[in-house]
């Protein structure tokens, strides 16, 4: 069988903040079809990865690069992308629905979006989407978000801490509901602390930890002796703590 291409790939990446260094030679690949969960402690560098994946925020050094394409804040190749990621995307006085209608049609398409239907079935906000957004709990502006991320039945996926706010059955949805994408295709990066999820969920997984990566492959790989994801992760990260003392 023919290898899936490329779809995500970060190629010795490097982010300073003054004297932190962030992320540090980070390099590592998600392939169409694979459900890649990004894994570390916090300030292993996680976020500052997915920002420079989203053009967000520039490497210091290193290059990111989505179906091939390097990625630059306005690169075409991010129209598709779903995206999750923190920060003030949702406007509190509109409605649920107007606000995913403002997020689609600032870049100039025509509403509605492809997926829109499925999105919304997800996010299952029902007669809520009507609301404003001010009034939603943390958990509905989460689902609405994923909504956004979904709408556009995008082909890469990057999600930061989806789960987050999310009820269990929610989270269960949300489960199906990437699978379904990464059959379709789909490259997912999904980053979490929540590892019996992501023992679910994800085929691969990249585990970093001070910026480094630690670990890349397959989550039976990974997982190898261990009787759980959260096992062998512990173990790598004390085995790390443990090399460095
Ligand atoms: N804008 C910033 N200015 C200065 N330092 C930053 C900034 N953003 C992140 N850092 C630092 O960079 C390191 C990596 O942070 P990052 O948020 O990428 O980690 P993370 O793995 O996403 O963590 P968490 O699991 O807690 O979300 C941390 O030491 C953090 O304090």
């Amino acid at each position: 069988m023919p290898v899936p291409p490329i779809m995500i790939q970060a190629e010795g990446l490097v982010k300073r903040y003054r004297r932190r260094m962030a992320v540090d030679q980070l390099s590592f690949q998600v392939r169409e079809g694979e459900i890649c969960a990004l894994l570390g402690p916090n300030g292993a560098g996680k976020t500052s990865t997915m920002r420079m994946l989203l053009g967000l925020s520039r490497p210091d050094a290193g290059t990111a690069s989505l179906a091939g394409k390097l990625v630059h804040l306005g690169a075409p190749v991010l129209r598709r992308v779903g995206v999750l990621i923190d920060g003030p995307a949702l406007v509190p006085h509109l409605s649920g629905i107007a606000n995913l209608k403002l997020l689609w049609s600032a870049a100039g398409r025509s509403w509605p979006p492809p997926a829109l239907e499925e999105a919304l079935d997800l996010a299952g906000l029902g007669a809520a989407t009507g609301r404003r957004v001010k009034g939603y709990s943390t958990g509905m502006r989460q689902r609405l978000m994923l909504a956004a991320a979904l709408m556009r039945r995008p082909d890469v996926l990057l999600l930061d801490e989806p789960a987050n706010g999310l009820d269990p059955a929610e989270v269960r949805a949300l489960r199906r509901h990437l699978a379904v994408c990464a059959d379709a295709g789909a490259a997912v990066l999904i980053s979490s602390h929540q590892l019996a999820e992501v023992q679910l969920l994800a085929t691969h997984a990249v585990v970093m930890h001070n910026g480094r990566l630690t670990a890349a492959g397959t989550l039976d790989d990974l997982v190898g002796a261990h009787t759980s994801l959260e096992d062998a992760y512990l173990a790598m990260i004390e085995g790390y703590h443990d090399a460095a003392l």
